[in-house]
């Protein structure tokens, strides 16, 4: 550097200055943040502990125009950062660009075809969502860097050249400034590289998170596996979009840098070798590539097998994880091994296939190399003669051809370098394919699943002749490597469940559900609160929100959050901040649910927990009523809710619920809550989907309770003529029996 900087009659002590701004300018760059904050604090300087726990808590804030601004604790400040929602109309300019190809359409052999073109053209136009965007600034920046590269390569090349000693030291200085801005350029490629990645995983992650998380009617994040047939989506979503990012910032960079190589270095030396050399070294390039495209493997197909198996693995460590205390208690360990190692065994005998294949496809290249560098060896017969001659008898012209010689071997030695890469690039781009088949498979089932039928708004639940069904897969042959086990689950296929429906539940009238396990108890709840389509009818319900119709299904849910957030799920801090709500409010309803005690046991309200596994099943349930209780709806579906509580505490929360004003629709086996409910509708399980509506203290209903008290006794009159019939088995036998003692 300094021999550098001296060629530029700089002075030493100006060099040392300019040396250590430079270090002080790198030790700066590496602490400012990625994305600076857009606005730091909104109380203005540092804030206070209090301030900044607040801002903990808040977590995000939404807004008035449909923004949500998150706050980001930062150094003692709070930024802001803002995100806008996808807007509507980008949605719908979505489903346009993303219709579903079916797999008839396409060969199981995803490649670089139109298809894979078509495919790529659409997810890039949501990548790249307009000329001025961020992204194509930094693709423009990348491919100048590129550009720049590759013509400090051929300045190189040409400082090659001279083999006096003559300017020895000057070619020495030039060596050392062209290599500080060499270094400079691969940095800031690799720099450029990176940041497109991130941001078009930016782009793509917003855009699908807005889609799949979209509320009802849409509901895709609850619909796309047995609707939409598409298992996995977390692999999709998270390592599916990074996995095709890095590929194609990296692809670019792969095929942009060989191809202006390619083009540069023979505009180059087509100086040297003549019209007839310049079409033989084209032909050369022509006869290799479609020779490595004639044997390349399926590596798109490959590359989406890969990334479905990865994330069956990565969905069965997750589950192990997730259900570890379950498979604790049976002792399940070496099954959950098997079925891991199963998967695991699937990927790897997938991924050696590949590396089998990879092995050949490098011999390929190898094959081809000798192909691509024998106009070297022509050109290095023609050059060694006169060189040879001219090493006897040295003259200017020997000297210059020399000088030739050697920037020639150099660009050719680029270009057969740069050839091989391009080829090895055609696999990257191969693997970009089949990635780019996984992100549009996708998205184009997350948009081909049309919005459930909506309901008729009222101030009461009425199911109007309302069937009951298994909801049908809606989109077919979207996946074009579905995984054949996949394909015979019996997911989405439909099934008449209960024979539609024709209930009225007014205000203060309150439903019970009852009916043996499996008849379609749930399937009802799932059809009022919007999940289901109901196939025919006409359902007539309150508002949509958790103020109209609220559910608290069987199985409890616990939301990473602080202690409030359980109870005021699935409200934000903001929106109960906004409800003129307290903590002395919320205390209140702990006490009705007997869970007043969580608050101190657990270290306050903002103690953040994996709350799931610190609360026992009953205190899951009962935290599900205090939700219940906090958003105080007009109705509530209570799927089996409470059947982890005792029973004088369940009572009790009944009977707070219904002094609220919630009108009940419960879903339970237990008879001792019929008296909260006014009306009984019981599911017959006779494999009709027939069901009948009672009256509670009508008559109907207690010779309907008569009658099943009648059938009990009738069933306990026969244990004699059993018993009996077990002793006389026993004595012909010869072995000795204990009966039950049932008096
Ligand atoms: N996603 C699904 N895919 C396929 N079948 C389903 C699905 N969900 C439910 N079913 C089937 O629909 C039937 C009714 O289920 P549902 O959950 O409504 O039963 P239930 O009456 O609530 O039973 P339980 O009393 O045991 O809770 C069951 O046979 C179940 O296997």
């Amino acid at each position: 550097m300094p021999g550098v900087l001296s060629s530029f009659n700089i002075s030493h002590e100006r060099q040392k200055s300019l040396a250590l701004i430079a270090a002080i300018l790198v030790i700066l760059r590496s602490h400012i943040p990625a994305s600076w904050p857009k606005s730091i604090n909104p109380y203005g300087g540092r804030l206070t502990d209090a301030q900044l726990e607040q801002a903990r808590q808040e977590v995000y804030r939404e807004e008035a125009d449909g923004s949500t601004t998150l706050f980001v604790p930062f150094r003692g400040r709070v930024s802001k950062v803002r995100i806008e929602p996808t807007k509507a109309d980008t949605l719908s300019r979505g489903a346009k660009l993303f219709p579903v190809v079916r797999a008839t359409q396409t060969s199981k052999k995803a490649s670089v075809d139109g298809m894979f073109m078509r495919q790529l053209w659409a997810v890039l136009r949501l990548a790249f969502p307009h000329w001025r965007s961020k992204e194509v600034f930094i693709v423009l920046l990348h491919s100048s860097f590129l550009m720049l590269r590759t013509l400090l390569s051929v300045a190189v090349a040409r400082l090659d050249g001279p083999p006096m000693a003559k300017g020895f030291i000057r070619g020495l200085g030039w060596w050392f400034a062209l290599a500080i801005p060499s270094t400079y350029t691969n940095s800031m490629i690799h720099h450029l590289q990176s940041k497109l990645s991130l941001r078009l995983r930016t782009r793509l992650t917003r855009y699908t998170h807005d889609l799949y998380l979209q509320s009802a009617p849409n509901l895709r994040y609850y619909r796309v596996g047995l609707e939409g047939g598409l298992e996995g989506v977390d692999q999709y979503i998270t390592a599916d979009i990074a996995a095709f990012c890095d590929s194609l910032a990296a692809l670019y960079g792969n095929v942009m840098k060989p191809a202006l190589d390619m083009v540069i270095f023979t505009a180059q030396i087509s100086r040297s070798l003549g019209p007839l050399g310049s079409i033989f070294l084209w032909a050369n390039y022509l006869v290799s590539s479609s020779l490595l495209r004639s044997v390349t493997p399926a590596f798109a197909r490959m590359a989406a097998v890969e990334s479905r198996l990865e994330g069956e693995y990565r969905g069965g460590v997750a589950r192990a994880g997730r259900e570890a205390e379950e498979i604790a208690f049976y002792d399940g360990g070496r099954t959950e091994r098997d079925i891991l190692w199963r998967a695991y065994s699937r990927l790897m005998s997938h991924v050696n296939s590949i590396v089998k294949y990879l092995w050949s496809a490098m011999g390929y290249c190898l094959i081809s190399i000798p192909v691509m560098l024998r106009p070297r060896r022509n050109i290095g017969v023609q050059a060694q003669a006169p060189f040879a001659e001219g090493f006897i008898k040295p003259d200017n012209a020997i000297a210059s051809r020399t000088e030739d010689y050697i920037s020639n071997r150099r660009l050719l030695l680029s270009i057969a370098d740069a050839g091989g890469r391009l080829m090895y690039a055609y696999k990257d781009l191969l693997e970009l394919a089949g990635l780019t088949t996984r992100v549009y498979t996708l998205l184009s089932t997350l948009h081909a699943l049309p919005a459930i039928k909506d309901f008729v708004e009222s101030d009461h639940v009425e199911l109007d002749g309302v069937g009951v069904s298994i909801p049908e897969r809606k989109v077919r042959g979207a996946n074009m490597f579905e995984s054949e086990d996949s394909s015979s689950r019996n997911y989405g296929l439909g099934g008449s469940l209960v024979e539609p429906l024709k209930i009225v539940i007014s205000r203060g009238d309150h439903l019970m559900i009852t009916g043996p396990n499996g008849v379609g108890k749930t399937a009802i709840a799932r059809v009022l609160s919007g999940l289901w389509e109901s196939d025919d009818g006409v359902l007539r319900r309150p508002v949509r929100g958790v103020s109209g119709l609220f559910v608290v299904p069987q199985k409890a849910y616990m939301v990473v959050g602080t202690l409030r957030d359980q109870i005021t799920y699935p409200h934000s801090y903001s929106q109960f901040m906004a409800s003129g709500r307290s903590d002395e409010d919320l205390m209140q309803i702990l006490e009705v649910v007997h869970l007043a005690y969580l608050p101190d046991r657990e270290g306050g309200w903002t103690t953040q927990k994996e709350w799931r596994d610190v609360l026992s099943g009953g205190e899951k349930q009962r935290m599900g009523m205090a939700r219940l209780f906090y958003h105080c709806p007009k109705f509530a579906v209570l799927d089996e809710c409470t059947s982890a509580v005792s029973t004088d505490v369940e009572g009790l929360m009944y009977q707070h619920a219904k002094d609220l004003g919630i009108t009940l629709i419960t879903i339970s086996h237990r008879p001792s809550l019929t008296k909260y409910h006014t009306s009984v509708l019981t599911l017959r399980g006779d494999a009709t989907g027939g069901w009948n509506v009672t009256r509670v203290g009508t008559e109907e209903q207690s010779v309907g309770v008569e009658r099943e008290i009648a059938s009990l006794e009738a069933q306990l009159n026969e244990v004699a003529t059993w018993e009996a019939r077990l002793k006389d088995v026993a004595a012909e036998l010869g072995v000795s029996v204990k009966l039950p003692n049932t008096s």
